[in-house]
């Protein structure tokens, strides 16, 4: 027995959710560039979990049950209440997504209708509870959703308590289709190989917002603007980058396990990340971000991945750097959920083996002895 290590190239599970065939990704077929230029969010949404694309009525079925779940259970938010204002925000999400099981009477309820019930719930409540924690962080009240016909513009509603602007509820429902789903990564993995157990739904969710936190993973998009403010100045970009470089560090939101020539969302951020600059007439961020880009590009051959230009598009949205993780999770959300209810319809534990490098024919010690 040899171990690959990370599991590179290892084919883990099949699934008819998304796909990465020659640097192409794929939702049920439909390329990521067509579904970027003319899906929202609840359209992808449907798409993962039922395969299709919504009619008409199908859609405003699932935008009314997603605005008749989105209030969370009153004792979830007092919890948030108790949480120390400078919580790590996924550690909150990934907390109060937990206490979320302990309010749902049908959370080990096993049965499909229940699991997509509960999806629906999950889906509705996360962008809610991070909207809460934000507000309640800073002293305010948490706000309930306005029953708008589109989770981006209700999340933007209850973070800041005003009417979202119609640039900026486009913007984010882009952001979060492109976000949704992406094949067997960590966090979608760490969600299968939770209910391969035939644990709840809950759980898979839970798993999957701690995995998503890593800076090799989701929370590269706060440590993209993490380093963009480090960096701080157009000027400072040429002596940060190369000693980054010549120490052999990391360029956050750069590189990719399945992506060996650019990852196809990022030119949607790009672009996003442009427009909103020339909007909010702050282009700062984006030209240190395309010079950030020729650098790295130029001197490792490595292209941006989705976090890279997420970060200044959410940045020219006012949303808070700590933030950037949850509304990757927001998103997420949708393919994590498509994932579970995949892997409940077929399952099989998942259990692979260890390759054992450690010390062989050992003999216990007594404790006075060692
Ligand atoms: C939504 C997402 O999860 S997208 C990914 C978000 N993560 C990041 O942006 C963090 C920065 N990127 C990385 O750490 C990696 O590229 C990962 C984690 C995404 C992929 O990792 P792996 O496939 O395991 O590649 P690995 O880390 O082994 O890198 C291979 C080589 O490229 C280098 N490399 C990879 N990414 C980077 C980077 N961002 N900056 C500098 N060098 C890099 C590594 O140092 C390594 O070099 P070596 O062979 O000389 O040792
Ligand atoms: O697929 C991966 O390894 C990481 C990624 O880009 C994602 O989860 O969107």
């Amino acid at each position: 027995m040899t171990a690959t290590k990370g599991l590179e190239g290892i084919v883990a599970a099949q699934s008819s959710i998304s796909s990465i065939i020659d640097g192409v990704l794929t939702y049920r077929g439909y390329d990521i560039d067509d579904l970027a230029e003319n899906a929202t969010f609840e359209e992808v949404i449907y798409l993962l979990w039922h395969g299709k694309l919504p009619t008409q009525s199908e859609l405003d079925q699932l935008i009314a049950d997603l605005n008749a779940n989105a209030n969370v259970p009153a004792a979830v938010l007092d919890q948030i209440k108790t949480y120390p204002k400078n919580a790590n925000s996924m550690a909150a999400l990934r907390s109060a997504v937990s206490s979320l099981a302990l309010y749902d009477e049908e959370a080990n309820d096993m049965s499909a209708e229940s699991n997509l019930r509960k999806a629906i719930k999950l889906q509705a409540q996360i962008p809610t509870l991070v909207a809460a924690f934000q507000r309640i962080r800073n002293g305010q009240e948490p706000i309930a959703p306005k029953g708008y016909s589109s989770i981006a513009a209700n999340f933007l509603y209850q973070m800041t308590g005003k009417e979202p602007d119609k640039v900026a509820i486009e913007a984010l429902d882009k952001a979060l289709v492109l976000h949704a789903d992406h094949e067997l990564n960590a966090s979608t993995f760490a969600a299968r190989v939770t209910v391969a157990t035939l644990t709840d739904i809950y759980s898979g969710i839970t798993s999957a917002i701690g995995t998503l936190k890593g800076p090799l993973h989701g929370g590269a998009n706060e440590a993209v603007m993490a380093m963009l403010e480090e960096i701080g100045t157009y000027e400072n970009i040429e002596p940060y980058i190369s000693g980054k470089l010549e120490k052999k560090e990391k360029i956050m939101g750069f590189g990719h396990r399945v992506y060996k020539n650019g990852d196809p969302r990022a030119k949607h951020l790009q672009k996003m990340s442009h427009e909103l600059g020339k909007i909010t007439g702050n282009m700062d961020w984006y030209n240190m971000s395309i010079k950030i880009e020729d650098m790295v590009t130029g001197q490792k051959g490595l292209k941006p991945n989705v976090d890279f230009y997420s970060a200044s598009v959410y940045t020219a949205l006012e949303i808070p750097r700590d933030l950037f993780t949850p509304i990757f999770a927001i998103s997420r959300c949708s393919g994590w959920t498509a994932h579970i209810l995949e892997q409940f319809a077929d399952n099989r534990l998942i259990r692979p083996r260890a390759e054992y490098v450690g010390p062989t024919n050992q003999k216990y010690v007594p404790i006075d002895a060692r």
